[in-house]
């Protein structure tokens, strides 16, 4: 089944007085069309400025598009009705990079992770209390942790507070905008298999936002690669984006540090 369907979405952020008129900036996405089948985890790749995240703030509804369409489950985001657009907020949520910003520095770990539950489930004060010790536990956490506040959490284990209230709700689509590159490689190799799990065991769909190649060929089943507002490759077998000869795809694979120091090029030749 089809979850989203990106349809021709052209974009620009505001206007510009250009000779005395006022006129539309430069678009940031051009034509983009992509599908994300259900169970299936979509890598976005691209070089800073390609328009990667203003195209996940368009599938989110947060950002509306000036042309084309995003369908969402069969329906059209930015025309659909206040309950319908409600509901479709309940199945489509999101991680951002940074993790302290993302919450409430104020606010425990069970308040944050009980936010969408308060907004869209009616549970009790003991039902609420077990999911989200269940929630803590599903993303490797403690059930006492729901105490502590973000300050007494590492950024990898803050991440982990953002997935989980993530998943709270059982959605069917997770953006994930840059989701562990702010960590170090051993926290996102962590983060990155708590995805993979929760991916097989919710039959969860993603939509992976990065820069880093080696992070969506750990994680995603297939690659679609943006360059200035085009997606310009698309490879449903992640292992095949290796074997595109287009030069943006090009730049992204060279841009991996071989493993071993001395096989790494020589910054200044
Ligand atoms: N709110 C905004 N107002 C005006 N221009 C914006 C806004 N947000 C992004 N842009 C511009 O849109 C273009 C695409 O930005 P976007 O953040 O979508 O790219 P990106 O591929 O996600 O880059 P990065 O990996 O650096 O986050 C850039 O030129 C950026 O300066």
């Amino acid at each position: 089944m089809r979850v989203l369907q990106v349809k021709e979405v052209t974009h620009s952020y505001g206007r510009r007085k250009w000779l005395g008129r006022s006129e539309l900036r430069p678009p940031v996405l051009s034509g983009v069309s992509l599908t994300i089948e259900s169970g299936f985890c979509l890598g976005l790749l691209g070089t800073s400025g390609a328009g990667k995240s203003t195209l996940g703030k368009v599938i989110l509804g947060l950002e509306k598009p000036q042309e084309g369409q995003v369908l969402f489950q069969g329906q059209d985001i930015y025309n659909g009705s206040t309950q319908v657009r409600r509901e479709l907020r309940r199945d489509m949520q999101v991680v951002f990079q940074d993790c302290y910003s993302a919450v409430n520095p104020r606010m425990t770990a069970g308040q944050i992770i009980g936010e969408p539950l308060d907004n869209y489930e009616r549970l009790s004060v003991q039902e609420q209390k077990r999911t989200v010790e269940n929630l803590l536990e599903r993303v490797g956490l403690k059930p006492e942790d729901r105490n502590k506040l973000p300050h007494q959490f590492s950024g990898g284990q803050l991440q982990r507070i953002n997935i989980a209230r993530a998943i709270a709700l059982k959605p069917k689509l997770i953006v994930l905008d840059e989701s562990v590159s702010s960590l170090d490689m051993v926290h996102q190799m962590h983060i990155l298999s708590l995805l993979g799990e929760l991916k097989s065991s919710f039959g969860l769909s993603y939509l992976f936002i990065t820069h880093d190649i080696r992070a969506a060929s750990a994680v995603c089943d297939g690659i679609a690669v943006m360059e200035q507002g085009k997606l310009i490759e698309r490879c449903d077998d992640k292992d095949r984006i290796f074997e595109s000869a287009h030069p943006a795809v090009q730049r992204l694979i060279s841009s991996i540090l071989p493993e071993h120091p001395a096989d790494r090029l020589p910054l200044h030749e």
